[in-house]
């Protein structure tokens, strides 16, 4: 089974700028891991849903076009929908934005669900520094493309985490798609 999935241009630059200024003109609110506790040692970023961004649409239209092409090419799940919205994460070198491992897989009944994890890179790879994502799929850790509209795909079981932001600020898209589970 294919461990991560890079589409290096899925999105161009533009996009992505106009992602982040889109999502920037929405409230933010605290990230929640997986079965909403908060803990700062684990997580600290900002998070704003794309399903309460106007506008939004064709963006959701392309992941998930991205999502299936690559399910249809690499790793040929069992999909059967996209039960949650979109989130855009924001991590601040000045709170020192971070995400310990963790696998995405969790016990709520949307997020028992995930089975293929989307994260798109929203800012400019020399914007901010550290920030990296992180995946391990087996013994060896692989840092995901860090380039600007960069998608990377990867099976939602997988640990993954994403290393403190030292300057900056870095953007990131995530979308799940949801089915039935392993067997
Ligand atoms: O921001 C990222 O690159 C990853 C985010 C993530 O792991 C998550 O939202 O579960
Ligand atoms: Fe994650």
């Amino acid at each position: 089974m294919l461990s991560i999935h890079a589409m290096p241009d899925a999105f161009t630059k533009s996009e992505c700028e106009l992602i982040i200024s889109m999502i920037s003109q929405s409230p933010t609110n605290e990230a929640l891991l997986v079965g909403s506790n908060k803990d700062h040692n684990l997580r600290k970023s900002e998070l704003v849903w794309t399903d309460d961004v106007v506008g939004m649409e064709w963006v959701m239209d392309r992941l998930i076009e991205l999502v299936r092409k690559s399910n249809r090419d690499h790793f040929e799940f069992d999909l059967r929908e996209f039960a949650e919205s979109p989130q855009v994460a924001i991590y601040k070198s000045s709170d020192s934005g971070h995400f310990v491992w963790h696998s995405d897989i969790g016990s709520g009944p949307a997020s028992g669900k995930r089975k293929l994890t989307l994260v798109l890179q929203l800012s400019g790879a020399d914007t901010y520094e550290g920030g990296d994502l992180e995946v391990m799929p087996g013994a060896q850790i692989l840092t995901a493309g860090r380039a600007q509209g960069c998608v990377s795909i990867f099976p939602s079981f997988t640990l993954h985490q994403v290393t403190p932001v030292k300057s900056g600020i870095r953007h990131s898209m995530t979308v799940w798609a949801h089915g039935p589970a392993f067997r």
